[in-house]
């Protein structure tokens, strides 16, 4: 089964790349460019890493980013991640990042952009991975200082594929951003925004109805709300669900509580993603090592996760169903030859 999960064609559409940053290369930055760390050693920052709530690890994960100076460091830190992705069979990533965490530290928007494209770039040419860039905004900042980041992105919109909405999730509503996500809309922008990861489903209501996302980060908080579930499942509306991520921040005490299963068996077209993998644990391969693990996932759940992977990306159409028929070419060729 590790194999068959290891092999098998997916896109990854909840990675922060920010949240992808291995404390050897966060090292090895630092000392590139004569920066102190907080931590002694490998040991140290592996001690840091438990945390009891979404806050606790955000704290880390900002001071960390903090490593993160030149164009060459944000190419290094997405070449480190695409590389991992063809190691697990990911076709295709959409790849968040968080600009203001950057420009607060005087760091300036294109050099994070630069770095960042010319990875992917260099991915498509020589891995063969296709990837979207999503800008996120940061909650716990205004909407003011959302604003002021979208319009200093809009000389770069080309080389965006959406905005999306993540940081401290409790105490920053997604009606808090409504203005600016009317005003991503009218430059062309397609919406997401994490909500129900700590907040309530009166959050994923409000990303839908207000903030008019297309897919929902997290949501796993969606069933506190049976109309809501409902919705989801009639609209096809996908949840970026991000396991190991939700047992290392206690959205769930245990993986063998996690819900996505139970969603997926309704029907609701949730997807496996890694969030933060140089946190939590792992990439995504193994979040589906951990459902196979904790609640014995089948094969055929496991299909149905990719390709449900790749119907919610923002792919076209065409490229789309490319996707889902090396999928299904591997899950029949796999069958019969194992
Ligand atoms: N899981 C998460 N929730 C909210 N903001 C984040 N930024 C990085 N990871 C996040
Ligand atoms: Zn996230």
């Amino acid at each position: 089964m590790i194999d068959f999960l290891t092999k098998m064609p997916k896109a990854e559409l909840h990675l922060h790349i920010e949240g992808s940053l291995e404390p050897e290369l966060m090292f090895e930055l630092a000392q590139r460019n004569n920066l102190p760390l907080p931590y002694a050693d490998l040991e140290a920052v592996r001690q840091a890493y438990q945390f009891g709530n979404l806050q606790d690890f955000l704290d880390i994960y900002y001071a960390s980013a903090a490593v993160l100076i030149t164009e060459q460091d944000f190419y290094d830190l997405t070449w480190a991640y695409l590389k991992k992705c063809a190691e697990q069979s990911v076709l295709h990533s959409e790849i968040f990042f968080d600009p203001q965490t950057h420009t607060q530290r005087g760091i300036s928007f294109a050099t994070v952009i630069n770095g960042i494209s010319r990875a992917l770039a260099d991915a498509k040419a020589q891995l063969g991975i296709s990837s979207l860039l999503i800008m996120c905004f940061l909650r716990h900042l205004s909407a003011e200082e959302a604003m002021q980041i979208l319009v200093e992105a809009s000389p770069y919109k080309a080389q965006l594929a959406g905005v999306g909405l993540d940081s401290s999730e409790l105490g920053h509503p997604p009606e808090k951003f409504t203005e600016v996500f009317e005003m991503a809309a009218e430059m062309g922008l397609p919406a997401v925004a994490h909500a129900g990861e700590e907040g309530p489903a009166e959050y994923i209501w409000n990303a839908l109805n207000l903030l008019k996302v297309r897919r929902i980060d997290h949501g796993v908080r969606c069933v506190e709300d049976a109309e809501l579930v409902a919705v989801l499942k009639e609209k096809q509306i996908p949840l970026t669900v991000c396991p190991l991520s939700n047992t290392k921040l206690k959205v769930f005490q245990d993986m063998s509580e996690h819900n996505i299963l139970d969603l997926l068996e309704q029907g609701v077209n949730v997807t496996v993603n890694s969030d933060d993998p140089a946190y939590f644990g792992g990439y995504v391969n193994e979040n589906f090592i951990a459902l196979f693990e904790a609640l014995s996932m089948s094969r055929a759940q496991a299909v149905k996760l990719a390709q449900n992977s790749f119907k919610a990306s923002f792919l076209p159409q065409q490229e789309k169903q490319a996707l889902l028929a090396r999928l299904d070419d591997f899950a029949a060729s796999y069958a019969l030859h194992g």
